[in-house]
């Protein structure tokens, strides 16, 4: 695993439940996950080869840093990228042709409640993409897309989507606090309700989201109030196409 910082280091801890053994190349790590191999360099492996080839470092280093890992794919192995954007023929090529699967997870795989899209090329089809896909399923709930663009488009919803989440959250609980709340009461009723509210439209069969909002909102009450002021005149609804299309914009530059 080339790279084991935030993402990487939440998706290791729980692939390492599964039967493979990982050897992780970060410079910056003090220490792996129990059980997992750390090297600094990459030079201390240099004669060794590997199943998979795991890329977990920026998008903006791969063309420099990859090249090297090629001689140490075995014959029958692929490389796995969790990159933003890098596509699957820009990995297969800096990989010497080897099969590639691209997967876009999300940082709640920390908790074990990450989503994940994945797609491979025409080599990574069959037993790579299905390791891949098992591996994934170790970390959450793994979404097979049939194209590589809708990997970017996960990666537009999904992938950057915790960072929306935690910033509505942040400017609800500041909002909170500002109607007198200590910091610890405004997380409390704040990401409480959020958790609350998700759990509701996660459940079987629940009703669709318009109906579950109408389902609070009392003709001339509070939350009419509240969504008046919030999206009355469609400034969240708007948001939100521009934020997944800045995303989506972003992840085809670093193709
Ligand atoms: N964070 C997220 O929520 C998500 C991230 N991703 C993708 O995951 C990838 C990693 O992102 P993220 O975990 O956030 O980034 P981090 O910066 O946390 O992790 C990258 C790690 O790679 C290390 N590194 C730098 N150079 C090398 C090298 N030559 N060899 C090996 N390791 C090296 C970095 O060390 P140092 O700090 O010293 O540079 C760092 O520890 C990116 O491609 C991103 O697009 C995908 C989905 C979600
Ligand atoms: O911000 C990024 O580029 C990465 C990819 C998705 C989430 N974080």
């Amino acid at each position: 695993m080339v790279g084991c910082g935030k993402m990487g280091g939440a998706l290791l801890s729980h692939w390492m439940q599964g039967n493979e053994q990982f050897t992780v190349v970060d410079p910056a790590l003090d220490s792996a996950p129990d059980g997992a191999r750390l090297v600094r360099d990459r030079s201390e492996i240099a004669s060794e080869t590997f199943d998979v080839v795991i890329v977990a470092i920026k998008p903006q280093m791969i063309d420099d840093i990859l090249p090297d890992y090629a001689s140490m794919l075995s014959e029958n192995g692929y490389v796995l990228s969790i990159a933003a954007g890098c596509s699957l023929s820009r990995l297969s090529r800096l990989m010497g042709g080897a099969p590639a699967v691209r997967v876009m997870p999300n940082l709640p795989a920390a908790v074990g409640k990450g989503v994940s899209g994945l797609c491979a090329d025409d080599k990574g089809q069959g037993p790579a993409l299905a390791h891949a896909e098992a591996m994934m399923g170790r970390t959450g709930t793994a979404v097979v897309v049939d194209s590589e663009d809708k990997i970017d488009r996960v990666t537009a919803v999904a992938g950057s989507g915790p960072g929306y989440v935690f910033e509505i959250a942040r400017a609800y609980v500041a909002a909170a606090m500002e109607m007198g709340f200590d910091e610890d009461e405004a997380r409390a009723l704040v990401l409480g309700t959020i958790e609350g509210a998700t759990a509701m439209a996660l459940e079987p069969g629940a009703a669709g989201l318009e109906d579950l909002r109408n389902s609070v909102t009392s003709k001339g009450g509070t939350t009419a109030a509240g969504l008046d002021a919030l999206n009355g005149d469609g400034t969240i609804s708007r948001k939100m196409r521009e934020t997944l299309k800045a995303a989506y914009n972003r992840a085809v530059e670093l193709r």
